[in-house]
């Protein structure tokens, strides 16, 4: 770095003056002609001296630019010399002093390996350079010398049918405007309701029928009975006849409860007359027909001896 004092020597130069300029130019010239000799006769050449080519500096001197010269600083300025002996600065020990180090290490494996081999030829510069890079593997490569069919096709896709999946019919393709108009609508399945029960009459409901149950006996008949399997035939609500039906061995009275059978009476009647049992589990096996036709109990299913004796012993 120039020591800041050279910039203020510039900025105290005197104006230029062409005096001055051309005083200097022209002892510069002297100098040089002056070595020229001195050389030529050293060498003893015999190349002639190339002609001075003189310039009319009078004529042109006022267009000339003028140039600075070096002008000894109005202030005094310090000057260091790394050569100089100074005493104040630390004289460096030439003993310690090690070479400026270089990379790589004078050891190390990199510097015995040969230089990096150049390229045989340019890099393109022109559009070709934009093109995609090469494909994998290299052309000119071993692996796509050796047979190819070292390079395995993808695997195919895994039959449907071999995972247990069912296959997905094809898709037909769309209908035009003309056939979907002769074309029947669609036809939207509505879920269709599970349900069979019945719209019940007014007073009706099963609150009506628990309330009804809790209030008398239903049976209509005087007091327990062995209902023999005659008897239970007897009873199948026609001709002004109750209706009977047996559940799990007990006989219960069920025209009373007909019009309250969120299924309608006449699936209820199904089983008048007969036992019950299967076709009622086959419906709706969670009713609990036992608290809510206890009111209608009339006895116990007994078999047709057993009916007689019972009677008998009466
Ligand atoms: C005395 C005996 C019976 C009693 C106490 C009884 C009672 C009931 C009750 C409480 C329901 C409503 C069930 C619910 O909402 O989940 C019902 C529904 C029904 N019951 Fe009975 N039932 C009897 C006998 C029968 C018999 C013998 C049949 C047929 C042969 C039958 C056919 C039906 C049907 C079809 C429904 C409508 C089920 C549905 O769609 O939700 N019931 N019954």
């Amino acid at each position: 770095h120039p020591p800041n004092t050279w910039r203020l020597s510039w900025t105290l130069l005197p104006p230029p003056d062409s005096k001055h300029i051309k005083a200097t130019l022209e002892d510069y010239d002297e100098k040089e002609k002056s070595q020229d000799r001195q050389e030529k006769s050293d060498d003893n050449s015999v190349v002639e001296d190339e002609p001075d080519i003189k310039v009319d500096e009078e004529s042109d001197d006022d267009q000339k630019t003028p140039q600075a010269t070096p002008a000894a600083p109005s202030i005094a300025v310090p000057s260091f010399n790394l050569d100089s002996d100074d005493s104040n600065m630390p004289e460096p020990d030439t003993n310690d002093t090690l070479p400026p180090p270089s990379f790589p290490a004078a050891n190390s494996q990199q510097r015995a390996m040969p230089p990096p081999p150049k390229p045989v030829s340019k890099p393109p510069t022109t559009a070709s350079s934009l093109m995609p890079p090469p494909s994998f593997p290299a052309p000119n490569s071993a692996q796509r010398a050796s047979n190819s069919s070292s390079l395995m096709p993808p695997p195919s896709r895994p039959n449907r049918s071999s995972l247990g999946v069912p296959a997905i019919p094809a898709r037909q393709p769309p209908l035009s405007a003309a056939a979907q108009a002769r074309a029947p609508p669609p036809r939207i399945d509505t879920p269709k309701s599970s349900s069979s029960k019945v719209k019940l009459a007014p007073g009706f409901s099963p609150l009506d029928w628990a309330s009804l149950a809790a209030s008398k006996n239903l049976s209509n008949v005087s007091s327990f009975t062995r209902v023999t399997p005659s008897m239970l035939a007897e009873k199948n609500g026609r001709k002004g006849n109750d209706a009977w039906s047996v559940y799990n061995g007990k006989v219960y009275n069920i025209t009373p409860y007909a019009p309250f059978h969120p299924g309608g009476k006449g699936e209820l009647l199904r089983a008048a007359g007969k036992d019950g049992t299967k076709l009622f589990m086959e419906v709706h096996p969670w009713v609990n027909w036992e608290g809510m036709l206890n009111s209608c109990l009339v006895g116990v299913m007994v078999s047709e001896s057993e009916g007689e004796g019972l009677d008998a012993m009466d």
